[in-house]
This record gives C-alpha cells, structure tokens and sequence, in this order.
C-alpha cells in the first residue's frame, strides 16, 4: 500500500499545483513499473477519490491542524490518508501506518510525527470532525463555493442532487458496434460471459458493474466501444444518411466519430486541432475497421483546412468546461476558475459562427457540450441564434432533456445539444 499513497500523494500535489489528473498519471505510472496491476488501480482509486472529496477532506485537515501546511508533498500525503480512513476498506492501522513511513522517506524530519498526530486525532474525532466540515458548503458537497452557487441559480430544483450525483462513481456504459450486431445479441454475449447490464439506448448498454474491456467480448475487433450514454445521443440526433458529405469539427478522441460512422456510410472528415489526440482517433478507427479523413486544424480558421465544399451535416462537440462529466474527472472541480466559463464560451461562439460559414443550405449542425452551465449552452445558442437570421433551432425530442440539457444521473453523464437548421 506504501507505494501506491505515495504515488497518489505526487498525483495529488500535481494536481493541486495545476495539472490535469489523467496526464499526471500518464506520466506518473510508467516510473513506477515494479507496481502490480492491484498497486497501480490502487494508486488510481486513491488519486480520484482524494480528489472527488478534496473540498470534504481539505476542510477536515484544516480542522485538524493548528496552521495551515505549506509543505505541498506532506499535504497531500495527508490528504490521502484521509480519504483511505474515511472511504477505503484498508484496515486503519495500516492506513496511518505506511502515511508515516511514508513521511519518513520524504526526508524531513518533522513530517513524521504530525503526520501520525493528524491521523490518530481524526481516528478519534471523526464524527464531530465531519460534522464540522458539513457546516461550509465546500466541505458539504466537495465543490468550489462558485460552481455550487452556479448551479443552484441555474437548477433551483435539483443543484444538491447534481452536486451529490457528481461526487459519485460514473457507470461503464458501452456502445454496441450497429454495423456489426445488435444491442440485443450483445448483451446475450455479455451474459453468457458472466456480465450484466441494461439496454439505455438505442446501441446503449449500461453495466451493472464496471469490468476491464479485455474482458468484453469482441472488443479488440470492434464490436463494442465504452461511451457514456448521454453521449450517444449525438450521432443520432445529427440525423445523418449513406453519402452525405459530414464534418465532426472537434472530433478527438473519437467516440462520437466512430458512432457517426457506424450509423451510416458517410464520407467523414474529422477535424482536431491537438496533433496527439487526433491519433487517438486513428486508434479508435482502427480498431473499429471504420474509415474517415482525420486533419489538424482549427475549427475556427476554416480558411486553414477547408476545401471550399459544403456539408450536409456538422458535429460541434466544442472544448467547455466539462462540468457534466466531474464523476469521471473529478480534478475539473479545482483545477476550473469561474472566469474560464466565459473564455469557453468566446472560444466556442467563435467555433460555431467559423462553422456555420462551411455548412451548406438546407443543412443541420449540431452543437454539443458535456457542460451543464447555461453559459455554454442555452444562452449560447440564443445569441447565436440572434447573430444569425438564417438558423432556426429544431426541437429534439429526446425524453431525459429539459431545453437540450442532460443533467447527469445514474444512467448518464451531463451533456448540452442543440441541433441547428441553415436556411
Ligand atoms: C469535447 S472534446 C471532443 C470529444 C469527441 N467529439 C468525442 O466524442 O470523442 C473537444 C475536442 O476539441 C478539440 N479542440 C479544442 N479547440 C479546438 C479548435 N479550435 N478546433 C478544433 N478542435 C478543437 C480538443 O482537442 C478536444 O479533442
């Protein structure tokens, strides 16, 4: 257990320096190649779940300390520990007893006993510590105070269920592959291999328990992917027919792409501007046998890539805050800043007026966000729809949606669609 607090501490400490958890894991994981599998989930599990209860635990800390730490690498060890002691089964002994010798190996002479101090005292004064942190909103519900404030203007009704929900494990939804079977016979398939889930879509199936996708049957051939179900709307909604000429304009890593493609025989371009990401999109279309023109670019410059043909159809799945998606990215509660939410915004009403100069007439684009603020999403699109007299927005008609807004609940992530109609 020693190695994998440690690791999750660096984790942590990076993260709360500034950096996004997935590539400090990335980077931090092949440094430590004697870790096992189990060591290395481990070192995951505690890195996410520190994370996802940081504004819980930060506030227990600081209730526990008589001044505030400055040492970065001992606070997060601290961190950690309380996360094992208050949401892992390791045996707290053990907890307190490797975030000490854990402490001894950072070479500072004084970590080692207040790191003890601290773990014993929370041991003893759990329960009124933890009622103590549940005073302050941020110790509450482990979100910003802004974000939490943020929501609650804007869902009067069920901020604290969101906020409740995204403090929560996300499901493992997979996308059955429509050009190769149907969701039906694949969930036969799942079942006959010990794996149970739902059918919550069209190609969708929710599994009862998250497994590892070597163990999904024909996964490396392409008959299944894993993408939340919220997610999976977008292909269907952009209403795509064999032959039509389509553009994905944000399209890495790829999953809406590859649906959009096994929908139907269309002739996609799929535009990124990260170089490294776009690879991730020949991965996923390797793998799932699908074909597509991949560039780099910028979907605000179409002067840059375009070559002056018009689509049919467009996928704006835009850069935004991500705010739908923080079960799965629990680092996006601390690393966002309220003003980000207007930069996102700048940059995605540029992307949309660039876009809509390349869709032909009588074509439909549509603009998607895993956001769940208005600011991205409905206000977005009423101020595009004023700068532009020949859009018309159409009504979706998917149940779940209030306005075009998923807001993520035990089946699937937060998600913003509008799907918009050129004159
Ligand atoms: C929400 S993700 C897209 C997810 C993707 N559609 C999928 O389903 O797998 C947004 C993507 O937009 C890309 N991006 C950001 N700014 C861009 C721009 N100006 N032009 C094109 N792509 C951009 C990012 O690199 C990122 O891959």
């Amino acid at each position: 257990m020693i190695e994998s607090q440690r690791l999750a501490s660096t984790a942590v400490s990076q993260v709360l320096a500034g950096r996004n958890l997935n590539q400090v894991l990335q980077s931090l994981l092949p440094r430590h190649s004697l870790l096992t599998p189990q060591q290395r989930a481990a070192a995951q599990d505690m890195s996410y779940g520190t994370l996802r209860f940081y504004g819980q635990l930060r506030s227990i800390l600081d209730l526990l300390l008589q001044k505030p730490i400055q040492d970065a690498a001992v606070r997060s060890l601290l961190l950690v520990a309380l996360y094992q002691l208050q949401y892992s089964r390791s045996a707290e002994h053990a907890v307190v007893d490797h975030a000490v010798r854990a402490a001894e190996t950072l070479k500072k002479p004084w970590a080692k006993g207040l790191v003890n101090a601290v773990l014993r005292n929370f041991l003893r004064q759990r329960i009124s510590l933890l009622e103590q942190a549940a005073a302050s909103e941020e110790g509450r519900y482990s979100h910003p105070q802004w974000w939490i404030e943020k929501l609650r203007r804007q869902y009067p009704d069920d901020w604290a269920t969101q906020l409740e929900i995204n403090n929560q494990h996300p499901p493992m939804t997979l996308r059955v592959n429509a050009r190769v079977t149907s969701t039906e016979i694949y969930l036969d398939l799942l079942h006959q291999q010990g794996i149970e889930g739902q059918q919550v879509g069209e190609n969708a199936i929710l599994l009862d328990q998250p497994v590892s996708v070597d163990k999904l049957p024909g996964f490396g051939e392409g008959v299944s992917s894993v993408q939340d179900a919220g997610a999976q709307f977008a292909a269907r909604l952009l209403d795509v027919a064999d032959g039509m000429r389509v553009l994905d304009a944000c399209a890495a890593p790829g999953g809406k792409a590859a649906h959009l493609l096994e929908l139907a025989r269309i002739e996609l371009t799929a535009l990124d501007s990260d170089p490294e990401r776009l690879k991730k999109i020949e991965q996923t279309l390797q793998r799932l046998k699908l074909e597509a023109h991949c560039l780099t670019g910028n979907a605000a410059r179409p002067d840059e890539w375009w070559d002056g043909k018009p689509f049919q159809r467009i996928l704006a799945d835009v850069p935004c805050s991500a705010s739908g998606v923080v079960r799965r990215h629990p680092d996006i509660k601390w690393l966002r800043r309220e003003v980000d939410i207007t930069a996102f915004a700048a940059q995605q009403a540029e992307i949309l007026d660039a876009l809509w100069r390349v869709l032909g007439s009588g074509g439909k684009l549509l603009y998607a966000t895993c956001s769940v603020f208005a600011e991205e999403n409905q206000q977005q699109i009423a101020q595009f729809l004023v700068r532009h007299e020949d859009a018309q927005c159409l009504p979706l008609s998917l149940p779940a949606m209030k306005d075009g807004q998923l807001t993520p609940n035990l089946q699937h992530d937060g998600f913003f669609y509008a799907l918009l109609l050129k004159a």
